[in-house]
């Protein structure tokens, strides 16, 4: 899959958060939104994600040649943030049951397999609003890394990991993302160090 932004701009009351914004991201390829805090990464994020409609341009996705259309967009794209809450009233198998109804788990993993995998077996009947804020992030990654989603998007990904959790978040990254097109928007370079591709997002602040 690729995703082509031509001249994207995105404006909030009578503030450009960014403009002018023409990219190219290929298949198989990792990039990395970097830029200051307030700068527009998890904006321009949500944009491609097609949760957060733009102003102005046009974004094409396209898979084997063909367009997708934006309906069918969020089939091919799983996104992890911290602004995107998770169902706190359920349980973590719920949780995991419930995600899998619109995106199925990569090679017929099991919700039950998931969740040995992402090593959260042991909470399986535990709600998720008594989740430790590490524990609600490693669930968001493992959804991401394991859903069968040629698109994966993860805004800080780190952010609430402690050491041996960040080392699993790059084992994943380095198991799960490679035929994938990865975005990353990250202040934090130990989290991107393997990313090829680096975009400063205030290029396009004019
Ligand atoms: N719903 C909104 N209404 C108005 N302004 C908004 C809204 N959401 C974000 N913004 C503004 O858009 C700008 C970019 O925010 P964004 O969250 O994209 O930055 P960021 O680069 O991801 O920051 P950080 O590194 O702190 O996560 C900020 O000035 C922010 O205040």
């Amino acid at each position: 899959m690729t995703i082509e932004l031509a001249n994207i701009g995105k404006k909030y009351r009578n503030e450009w958060i960014f403009r002018h914004t023409s990219l190219s991201f290929s298949a198989k390829e990792s990039y990395t939104f970097v830029g200051p805090n307030g700068s527009g990464k998890s904006t321009l994020l949500q944009v491609i994600a097609g949760v957060l409609p733009h102003t102005e341009g046009q974004i094409t996705y396209t898979s084997n040649g063909q367009p997708i259309s934006i309906d069918d967009i969020f089939r091919k794209i799983v996104i992890a943030a911290p602004y995107l809450e998770l169902i706190e009233e359920f349980t973590l198998l719920e949780i995991v049951e419930f995600h899998q109804q619109f995106k199925p788990f990569k090679n017929h993993i099991s919700p039950t397999q998931l969740l040995e995998l992402i090593e959260l077996a042991p909470h399986k009947n535990k709600s998720v609003k008594n989740f430790s804020s590490g524990m609600k992030q490693r669930l968001k990654l493992g959804l991401a890394f394991y859903s069968d989603c040629p698109i994966i998007l993860l805004d800080e990904p780190t952010s609430n990991l402690d050491a041996q959790a960040t080392q699993w978040y790059l084992n994943q990254v380095e198991q799960h993302t490679q035929e994938r097109l990865l975005i990353i928007c990250s202040n934090q370079p130990h989290e991107y160090a393997f990313c090829k591709n680096i975009v400063d997002v205030r290029d396009f602040k004019k």
